[in-house]
């Protein structure tokens, strides 16, 4: 079978500022996939939208910007956003299934393995799952609004190939290409620098949320988890398909195909870590550089109400976060041990563990 690839297509893609469903584009769009369909790939789309088509029919004058509003749009127009696109992909004989998920069914374990079946025995079925935000549960996801990241979550969850953030701007530039059209396009970042993350600005268009923020989130994502991210734009026939070959019109995120393991990706980009440990320069270095896990001895601080088992920031003395584990003592045993010695440690406390964090449960995410 084909490679699978999820494509993201924000609201500024599908909608016009006033409000509504832009149903040229969305046959645009469905025909552009059907192609990477028929060719053979699995293809798993990730659209925005729903805020953009509902709230006209509501009676709002423009996009609401209160978070009940929000959800209230978005109920409405999910329906015609997936009428739409069920229509259109008709016409290419291809039928489509509704996924709405929130960021919290990704730090679930349990619910986002069923997710990932249910996903697979969609696309070994040949039909083209479409996902979007639960928008009236994920509150949060309004209120920062990006399913940018959501796509990249979905992409290295199916293990995708490729994943395509399509926008209405043609890639990543060095500055705003609405505030300075002299600014120049980049055509390939291999690694996510502070300089990328400054050049990215804030938030974009007036009917999407995320800007090129959050796309630089999402492609960081996604390249952790070794899939290649391309952000750019898709307006003629044969774009998508110039897209997956690696001649499109946008940005490319090269990946050093550093896979991670499913574990590793859960702890790093799922699940919601339930306190904080700070370390000294030693377990700082023991964690980054000398591939160790991270023992009593070097904890100076802990925050938050943990659990065997929780996921946990760790934040070195400078205040950074550096990284994320899976802790196997619970808060006030890590407390009662911070800073001894192992043996003092085994005196003191009994954990299944000597290891607060063990190596294998351990992920960086310092840039
Ligand atoms: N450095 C940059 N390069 C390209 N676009 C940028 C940059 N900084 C900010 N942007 C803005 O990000 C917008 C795209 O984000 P957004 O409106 O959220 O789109 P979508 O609805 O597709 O998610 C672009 O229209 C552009 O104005
Ligand atoms: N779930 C929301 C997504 C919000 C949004 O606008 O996202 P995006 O256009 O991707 O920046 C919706 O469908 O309207």
């Amino acid at each position: 079978m084909g490679e699978i690839i999820v494509v993201k297509i924000g609201s500024s893609s599908l909608t016009s500022e006033a409000g509504g469903l832009n149903r040229s584009r969305i046959a645009y769009f469905a025909n552009e996939l059907a192609v990477l369909h028929h060719a053979g790939h699995r293809v798993v789309l990730v659209t925005s939208g729903a805020v953009a088509a509902g709230f006209r029919q509501i009676g709002y004058a423009s996009r609401p910007k209160q978070v009940h509003e929000k959800q209230a749009a978005a109920a409405v127009g999910q329906a015609l956003l997936m009428q739409a696109y069920q229509e259109a992909f008709a016409e290419s004989r291809i039928g489509v299934a509704q996924i709405l998920l929130t960021r919290a069914d990704f730090s679930n374990r349990r619910r986002i393995q069923n997710a990932l079946r249910t996903l697979d025995e969609l696309i070994f079925q040949r039909m083209i799952p479409i996902i979007n935000e639960n928008d009236t549960v994920a509150t949060d996801e309004l209120k920062f609004g990006d399913n940018d990241t959501l796509s990249a979550l979905v992409a290295n969850l199916v293990k995708a190939k490729h994943l395509l953030i399509l926008t209405d701007t043609d890639g990543l530039y060095t500055e705003d290409p609405r505030k300075n059209p002299l600014a120049i396009r980049i055509e390939r970042v291999d690694q996510i620098s502070e300089e990328i993350e400054r050049i990215a600005g804030g938030a974009g268009s007036s009917v999407g949320t995320g800007g090129m923020r959050s796309k630089i989130e999402a492609a960081r994502i996604a390249m952790r988890g070794g899939v290649p991210a391309f952000i750019g734009r898709a307006n003629e026939p044969g774009d998508l398909t110039a897209a997956v070959a690696g001649i499109g019109k946008g940005t490319y995120f090269d990946t050093s195909l550093h896979n991670l393991p499913m574990k590793k990706q859960w702890v790093g980009f799922h699940s919601l870590p339930q306190g904080k440990i700070t370390v000294d320069e030693g377990a700082e270095a023991a964690l980054l550089s000398g591939g160790k896990s991270l023992l009593p001895a070097g904890i100076k601080a802990i925050e938050g109400d943990f659990h065997p088992g929780d996921v946990v920031e760790v934040i070195n003395k400078n205040g950074q976060k550096i990284g994320r584990g899976v802790v196997n003592y619970a808060a006030w045993q890590v407390q009662a041990v911070a800073g001894l010695s192992t043996n003092e440690v085994k005196r003191r406390v009994e954990v299944a563990r000597i290891e607060v964090i063990h190596r294998d449960e351990w992920i960086t995410l310092k840039s």
